[in-house]
């Protein structure tokens, strides 16, 4: 019997690809999309990447009606209220900057769209992410790098757990864009040129201090900038307009460059240095999950790090400290690490786990 597989279908070329190929391979495909944030009629791709909106949800059915699979629209805006945006507003309210989309992909990606999935007979689920799911020979399932290093999609999905990656089909992993995009004008797809999605798709304008504010219950506060030893340098717009290294937006005149290095929630403090007080040599993280192995077992690992979705990895070694969280020490000081944002451990382009950064 063929074996039945949900893909997840955003209205994008790479998910329809995705079903596009997975059909061609056999399998018996349904499309989903799932209605995650905003009301149907009051959103489009322009607005929020095409995640979504009326316009994604027509595209996707339109391609599942090339196809000729059946094609549903889920809701899951409560698991995504839940999950992602209450996380998002809250982790920028304790002074530490988030990764929804790490969030939604283990929480209402996997966990929610996958449950469903498999109630209604599914064997898997498949995505169009830019990441390949292999299964090494310690039988452990893991991420490798797509293809496309420029379109690399690990970083976000180091959060899934064993299961989750058991159930999961990634067939555009093995593609470029170009190539994927050729595929879809080939089978007369009409997403074949449509826009790349943006990068947080719920946030418009990526005004992220503005969207806290609206859905926050209370407003953050102005407060001081400091410097490292207490000195008031200034007034700062509330602790959610800042991050890790920021330069722009501070409106302080140093007559020198400065930076955000640290946020204090608890005396609603942003703390300012110089240039080079943006760089560390180590970082802790907890929540770590492990992927290619089942955790360190008291031994040290020599490691490529990344620390942000566009960091392009630094060696470090790493091990765990007694209350289980995870120490990562670099060989080379890194910019702007950034509590709240995930680090991700690779070996051999496979990732081998990864954690929140404290
Ligand atoms: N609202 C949604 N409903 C169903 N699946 C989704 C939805 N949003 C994202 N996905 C799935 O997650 C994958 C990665 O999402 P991402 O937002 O990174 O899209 P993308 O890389 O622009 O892909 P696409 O071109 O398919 O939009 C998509 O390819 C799709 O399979």
């Amino acid at each position: 019997m063929k074996k039945k597989v949900v893909v997840g279908m955003s209205g994008g070329v790479d998910s329809s690809v995705a079903a596009c190929l997975l059909k061609e391979q056999g399998y018996d495909v349904i499309g989903v999309t799932m209605q995650i944030w905003q009301e149907e009629d009051s959103c489009t791709v322009e607005e929020n990447g095409g995640c979504c909106g009326l316009s994604a949800v027509e595209d996707a059915r339109r391609v599942a009606w090339t196809l000729g699979i059946p094609y549903y629209v889920m809701n899951f805006r409560k698991e995504f209220q839940k999950n992602v945006i209450d996380y998002f507003v809250a982790e920028y309210l304790h002074g530490r900057t988030p990764n929804p989309c790490i969030a939604c992909n283990r929480y209402v990606k996997w966990e929610a769209l996958l449950e469903r999935s498999l109630e209604i007979g599914a064997d898997y689920i498949a995505t169009g992410h830019y990441a390949r799911i292999s299964q090494l020979p310690n039988g452990r399932y893991t991420i490798r790098n797509s293809v496309t290093a420029a379109k690399d999609q690990t970083y976000a999905l180091y959060n899934l757990t064993q299961f989750q990656l058991s159930k999961t089909l990634m067939p555009i992993g093995d593609y470029a864009k170009d190539e994927v995009r050729k595929i879809a004008e080939d089978r007369g797809l009409t997403v074949a040129k449509k826009k790349d999605s943006m990068e947080i798709c719920f946030v418009p304008d990526n005004d992220y201090a503005g969207f806290i504010e609206r859905e926050a219950e209370s407003v953050p506060e102005s407060g001081n900038f400091v410097d490292k030893n207490g000195v008031i340098l200034g007034k700062h717009k509330g602790i959610t307009h800042y991050t890790v290294g920021q330069r722009k937006g501070l409106n302080l005149a140093m007559g020198h460059p400065v930076f955000v290095t640290g946020i204090r929630p608890e005396t609603n403090e942003v703390v300012i240095g110089e240039g080079n007080d943006v760089f560390s040599d180590h970082l802790i993280c907890r929540d770590v999950n492990w992927m290619a192995i089942d955790g360190l077992h008291g031994e040290e690992k020599e490691v490529l790090a990344k620390i942000r979705y566009s960091h392009k990895g630094s060696p470090c070694i790493i091990r765990e400290l007694p209350d289980g969280t995870v120490e990562c020490r670099f060989k080379e000081p890194q910019r702007a690490i950034t509590p709240g944002q995930a680090v991700v451990f690779y070996e051999d382009e496979c990732v081998v786990g990864g954690g929140t950064i404290l």
